[in-house]
């Protein structure tokens, strides 16, 4: 038996449109990501626990931890039956990699249980074109962080897919998600085809300096252009309430507050733990719909996805 942990991710990081992501863990300890256990059964089955399991398909071959035993199947040539324990415990269609997480977590531990043994950027491979298949396209910023850990760069040239990234420490990410549900697949279809020449050489000169300013250690100067034009404001009134949040966070000290992913989590990043609680108080008060909603202060998770047992 095999089980594996694959952490929540926040995609694009509100500069890098499917460029930058990076694994969170909340900071009391609580797991925030997706398990799957592994075990030997005479028959196929994928049972379903944990608090988000109501939200997942009702057809097990729409799960698409079931698409990930079916590659491994055509890998190793032969149909070996087991049993999959999925606990969901990410909200689906909420900005947080949910699918990812699954995806992470099913691929890392079936290379362990059939002993197929395949390297990382062969297995990034399997993780990105399974996130096409539920998300409209293939997109690596929350499958290579939630697997790999920490901040990645999606890079996807030749056998490199992405790399890790240097990120400011002392941030803390406030997370919240309102409880409501967005599909990935809608909030990609509704961005424009075409952008403008000066929205493109805008956007570079972002991400650009954003990157500079991580390399050169300049804190300020990476919060004034972490700005994404290409997704961002195009999702913004799929939020609801998101411009008066942000505005009440910044007022309360946050330093910046941008769409985790495609949404509705967003996420404020703090400098400071005192503002960081201030800020999960008010979310807590003002920004969530219902009482499955969350919030949670994290850090940049630096292991991605690690066996539990
Ligand atoms: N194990 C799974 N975890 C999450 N989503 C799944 C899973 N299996 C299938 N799905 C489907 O994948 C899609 C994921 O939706 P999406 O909006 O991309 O969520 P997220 O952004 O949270 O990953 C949904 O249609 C959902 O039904
Ligand atoms: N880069 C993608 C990230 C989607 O993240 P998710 O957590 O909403 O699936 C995008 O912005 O579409």
């Amino acid at each position: 038996m095999i089980k594996i942990y694959a952490p929540a991710s926040i995609g694009n990081l509100g500069v890098g449109f499917d460029l930058l992501g990076a694994a969170i863990s909340p900071i009391d300890h609580n797991f925030l990501g997706d398990c799957i256990t592994v075990c030997s059964s005479k028959i196929f089955n994928i049972i379903n626990t944990g608090e988000f399991s109501t939200q997942l398909p009702n057809n097990m071959h729409k799960n698409i931890v079931y698409q990930t035993w079916k590659i491994f199947c055509k890998i190793i040539q032969k149909k070996i039956p087991v049993k999959i324990i999925l606990e969901k415990n990410m909200p689906i269609g909420s900005g947080l990699g949910s699918s990812a997480s699954s995806i992470v977590a099913s691929t890392v531990a079936l290379n362990i249980f059939f002993k197929t043994n395949l390297k990382k950027q062969k297995l990034l491979k399997i993780m990105g074109k399974l996130e096409g298949l539920v998300s409209g396209s293939i997109h690596y910023d929350n499958v290579a962080p939630s697997f790999l850990g920490g901040t990645q760069l999606i890079i996807q040239e030749k056998n490199i897919i992405s790399q890790k990234i240097p990120m400011f420490e002392n941030w803390f990410w406030v997370i919240a998600w309102p409880g409501s549900q967005l599909s990935t697949v809608i909030s990609r279809d509704i961005l424009p085809k075409k952008y403008t020449r000066k929205t493109c050489v805008q956007q570079n000169k972002n991400i650009a300096t954003f990157m500079h300013a991580i390399y050169t250690n300049q804190k300020e100067l990476a919060l004034q252009v972490m700005n994404d034009l290409i997704a961002e404001p195009y999702r913004i009134p799929l939020l609801k309430n998101f411009d008066v949040t942000k505005k009440n966070l910044l007022k309360l000290g946050a330093r910046t507050c941008h769409i985790s992913g495609s949404g509705p989590t967003i996420f404020s990043i703090c400098d400071d733990y005192e503002v960081a609680k201030t800020s999960e108080t008010w979310l807590k008060k003002n920004f969530l719909q219902n009482k499955k909603g969350f919030v949670h202060i994290c850090k940049i998770d630096n292991y991605g996805s690690k066996q539990v047992r």
